[in-house]
């Protein structure tokens, strides 16, 4: 077991990032990279719901809902994570109690990483500073990583946002340091697919995951030991009146089953908006100029 829900269990001492890490964006990165090779067991202590889910009451905006998030991490090298329940109890925690009570006696951190803008504790009032002056007296060493910056635009998870909703998933990537991915499960559609003759996968993914702009993007597909491109359609299909928003992908030179298949997507180019056309027989032809599209761009690497 690698992810804990509280501090009781884990492996100490620890080389602590704190952070929310929503995304975990090559700003985030850094900040967790910071405990590799540091006194401790290297370790990432976050919060699930993201406390902006917890204030606002608000969901649908995560780059990454927890499991996501957790294997981002790990990939880091990182030894285990602690997700510490964003409750009632502890929005009301004091920072210097957090302090001692997570970070001193809960994980015996001898060393902790933060970004320069983290806020912790009660009313946010916990801060670097503060950090700094908890690290001198209970005698753990701190590193703050400054703002990253990229082409002059600051690493965000908001960045990323604004990048995504207009289909600039090419700026996502460079912020991410990965193509941004949604997954879920395969469901059943309207069985409409087939006879365009373009099968789509409907793909289930989670209410707080944060969905990009509508359209029509070339995907890689990653399913079981499957690893394939695909014409992934996000939007509401107004062709046929549609109000509820799907994700379907049609995987390129393949057919078989998927319904209940756990699927990832990475979304590799934005190819079109997504429109409403007069016909059916005027959408098929859409979708095959998207299909040749998506041809040339995979045969010169996009
Ligand atoms: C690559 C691709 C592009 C699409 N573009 C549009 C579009 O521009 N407008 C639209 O109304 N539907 C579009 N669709 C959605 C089709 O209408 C949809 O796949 C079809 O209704 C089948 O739905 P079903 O899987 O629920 O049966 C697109 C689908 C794919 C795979
Ligand atoms: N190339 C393909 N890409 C995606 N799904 C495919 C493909 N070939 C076959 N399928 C299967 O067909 C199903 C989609 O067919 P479709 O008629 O669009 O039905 P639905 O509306 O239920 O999604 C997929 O869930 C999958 O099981």
């Amino acid at each position: 077991m690698t992810v804990f829900r509280s501090v009781s269990e884990v492996a100490r001492p620890c080389a602590v990032a704190l952070g929310n890490f929503d995304g975990v964006h090559l700003g985030h990165q850094a900040v967790i990279q910071a405990v590799l090779g540091r006194p401790g067991v290297p370790t990432v202590l976050t919060f699930d719901p993201h406390p902006r889910e917890y204030f606002s009451g608000r969901t649908g905006f995560l780059l990454a809902p927890e499991r996501e998030r957790s294997s981002q991490i790990l990939a880091l090298g990182i030894a285990q994570i602690v997700v510490l329940p964003f409750d009632e109890r502890l929005a009301s925690t004091e920072a210097h109690r957090f302090v001692e009570e997570v970070l001193v006696e809960g994980l015996r951190a001898r060393f902790v990483s933060v970004g320069w803008n983290f806020r912790f504790g009660k009313d946010r009032l916990g801060n670097t500073e503060m950090l700094q002056s908890c690290a001198r007296a209970y005698q753990f060493d701190i590193e703050i990583l400054a703002e990253r910056q990229i082409e002059g635009q600051r690493v965000s998870s908001s960045a990323i946002r604004t990048a995504l909703a207009s289909g600039d998933v090419e700026r996502a990537r460079l912020l991410l340091g990965r193509s941004y991915s949604l997954e879920g499960e395969i469901g059943r559609g309207d069985q409409r697919g087939r006879l365009l003759g373009f099968p789509t996968a409907n793909l289930q993914v989670s209410e707080r995951k944060f969905l990009p702009g509508d359209g029509v993007y070339l995907v890689r597909a990653h399913w079981g030991s499957q690893r394939r491109w695909g014409l992934f359609n996000l939007g509401v299909r107004p062709t046929f009146g549609g109000e509820r928003r799907t994700l379907e992908v049609h995987v390129l030179d393949w057919q078989g089953d998927l319904y209940g298949q756990s699927m990832k997507i990475t979304l590799e180019h934005y190819l079109r908006a997504e429109k409403k056309f007069a016909s059916v027989g005027e959408l098929i032809e859409q979708l095959h100029r998207d299909r040749d599209q998506a041809e040339r761009l995979i045969a010169r690497g996009i």
